[in-house]
C-alpha cells in the first residue's frame, strides 16, 4: 500500500435529500481507516429548487450552459456544499488537515448517448471556500468526475464500482461470504456492481430506486419518503403493472449502461396506472418495481449473485429488502452489517476516486462504464 492519506468526498446524489459527506484514509486502491460520515439535508425550498433545475436541464446541449434556474441552482448547491464541510469540519476538527477533497456535485441531467452529462457544482468556488476552513496549504480539489469518461463514450456511471471492489477485497478475506457479489445502492437511482474474485467487476444502474417512490410519496402525501417502507407493507402489489413495466427496452440492454433520474418518470406515469391505486398499494407496487429492476439484471449477468449487499438510503427499507430477499432469492445483508456504513458509502467512494484521480489511476473501465479503456477522470485544483 502508498503512504493514505486523509481524504473527504462531497455527494450530492439523486434523491435531493441532502450533501452528503465522508472521510477517509487511503491511497486510492485500498482503505487503510474510515473516518466520520454526516449528511446535511436540503431544506424543502433547495429542495424545489433543484427539482426545477432537473427540468429546466432537460434541452441542454451545451454542459457548461446554465440558463434560466441552472445559475441559482448552483450557486446554491456550491454554497450548500461549502456549509456541510464548515460543519463536518467544526464538529471534527481533527480532520482539518485532510488532503484531498472530491465534489460530486448534482447531476442535473444525464445524457450519455449524446455524450452529455451535467453536473452543477462550481469548482473553483467551493475551492476557495475550503481555504478559508483548513490550514495551508489545504487540500487539492477534485471534481467533475463524470465528464472524461462521456467524452470518451462511457456511460459516466456508475463510478462507485472502483470503490466497492477494494472495499470487497477486505470483506472476503475477513468474513469468507458466499460469492459472486452484488453491491446494490439503492439511491434515488439504483446500480449494482457485480464482483467474483479476480474477474472485472460488472456494473451498471438497473431501475429507478427511492426517486419514484418519494415523488410518489409526495404528490400524495406531501412527505417525500416511505419511512421504513411503512406504507409499502400495508399494500397489495400489482404484479400486471410490474410486468408492463418491465417491457421497457432498458431492462433487456445488456450492461454497462446508466440513467437519468427521471427517465422512468413518463414511463411509470403511462404505464403505471398509480393514480387509481391507493397510497399503500400504489408504494407497494413502486417498491416491488425497484426490486424487480435489480432481478432483470441478473439474466445478464455471468454468475448469479450469492450474496446482495444493499447500501444506499433504500437499506432503511426492510419492505424493499424483503422484496429483494423474495425476488431474487439471494442471500441480502445490508452494507452496515458487513462493517461498511450504507449512507456514507458514495461519498467515501468519492473521496477514493479523487485519491485515485491525484494518483493518476483510472476511475472507470470497460466493464464498469462501457469506455474503450481504463479511463482516468476529474478536474483538479491543487493545494495551496
Ligand atoms: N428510513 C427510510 N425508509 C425508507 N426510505 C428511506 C429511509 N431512509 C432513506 N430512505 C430513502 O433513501 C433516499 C436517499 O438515499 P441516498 O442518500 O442513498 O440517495 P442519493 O445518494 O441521493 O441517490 P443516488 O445514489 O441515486 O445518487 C431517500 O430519498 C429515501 O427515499
Ligand atoms: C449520472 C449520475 O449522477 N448517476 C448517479 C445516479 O445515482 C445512482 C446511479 O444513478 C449512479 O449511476 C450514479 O451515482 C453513483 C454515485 C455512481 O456514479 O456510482
Amino acid at each position: 500500500m502508498s503512504r493514505p492519506v486523509k481524504a473527504i468526498g462531497l455527494m450530492s446524489g439523486t434523491s435531493l435529500d441532502g450533501v452528503d459527506v465522508a472521510l477517509i484514509e487511503t491511497d486510492g486502491e485500498n482503505v487503510a481507516a474510515f473516518g466520520p460520515g454526516r449528511t446535511y439535508a436540503y431544506a424543502e425550498a433547495d429542495r424545489a429548487l433543484l427539482m426545477r433545475a432537473l427540468e429546466e436541464a432537460k434541452p441542454l446541449t451545451d454542459r457548461s450552459a446554465r440558463p434560466g434556474v441552472l445559475a441559482e441552482a448552483e450557486r446554491v448547491v456550491t454554497e450548500r456544499h461549502a456549509q456541510a464541510l464548515a460543519a463536518f469540519l467544526a464538529e471534527f476538527p481533527e480532520h482539518r488537515d485532510v488532503a484531498a477533497v472530491g465534489f460530486h456535485g448534482q447531476t442535473v441531467l444525464h445524457r450519455p448517448e449524446i455524450r452529455l452529462t451535467v453536473q452543477i457544482g462550481d469548482g473553483p468556488a467551493l475551492a476557495w471556500a475550503i481555504r478559508a476552513l483548513t490550514p495551508a496549504p489545504g487540500p487539492a480539489l477534485v471534481y467533475d468526475l463524470r465528464a472524461a469518461d462521456v467524452a470518451a463514450g462511457g456511460q459516466g456511471a456508475p463510478l462507485v464500482p472502483a470503490y466497492h471492489r477494494a472495499l470487497a477485497q477486505g470483506l472476503v478475506k475477513e468474513l469468507a461470504l458466499p460469492g459472486p457479489l452484488l453491491v446494490l445502492n439503492l439511491g434515488g437511482v439504483a446500480n449494482i456492481t457485480w464482483l467474483d474474485g479476480e474477474a472485472d467487476p460488472i456494473a451498471c444502474d438497473t431501475g429507478p430506486a427511492n426517486a419514484l417512490i418519494d415523488d410518489f410519496m409526495k404528490a400524495r402525501t406531501g412527505v417525500p419518503v416511505d419511512r421504513d417502507g411503512a406504507a409499502a407493507a400495508a399494500g397489495r402489489v400489482d404484479e400486471t403493472v410490474i410486468a408492463r413495466l418491465l417491457t421497457h427496452p432498458f431492462f433487456s440492454r445488456k450492461p454497462p449502461k446508466s440513467l437519468d433520474r427521471n427517465d422512468f418518470r413518463e414511463w411509470v406515469a403511462v404505464h403505471g396506472g398509480l393514480d387509481a391505486m391507493s397510497v399503500e398499494d400504489g408504494a407497494a407496487t413502486l417498491t416491488a418495481l425497484t426490486a424487480a429492476c435489480v432481478g432483470a439484471i441478473l439474466p445478464h449477468l455471468p454468475k448469479r449473485p450469492a450474496t446482495l449487499i444493499a447500501a444506499g438510503g433504500g437499506a432503511h427499507n426492510p419492505t424493499l429488502l424483503a422484496m429483494l430477499r423474495e425476488r431474487l432469492g439471494v442471500e441480502v445483508v445490508t452494507a452496515d452489517a458487513v462493517g461498511w456504513s450504507g449512507d456514507a458509502l458514495e461519498a467515501q467512494a468519492f473521496a477514493f476516486l479523487a485519491v485515485r484521480s491525484l494518483r493518476g489511476l483510472p476511475l472507470s473501465f470497460p466493464t464498469t462504464t462501457g469506455v474503450p479503456r481504463p479511463m482516468l477522470g476529474g478536474v483538479v485544483i491543487a493545494a495551496g
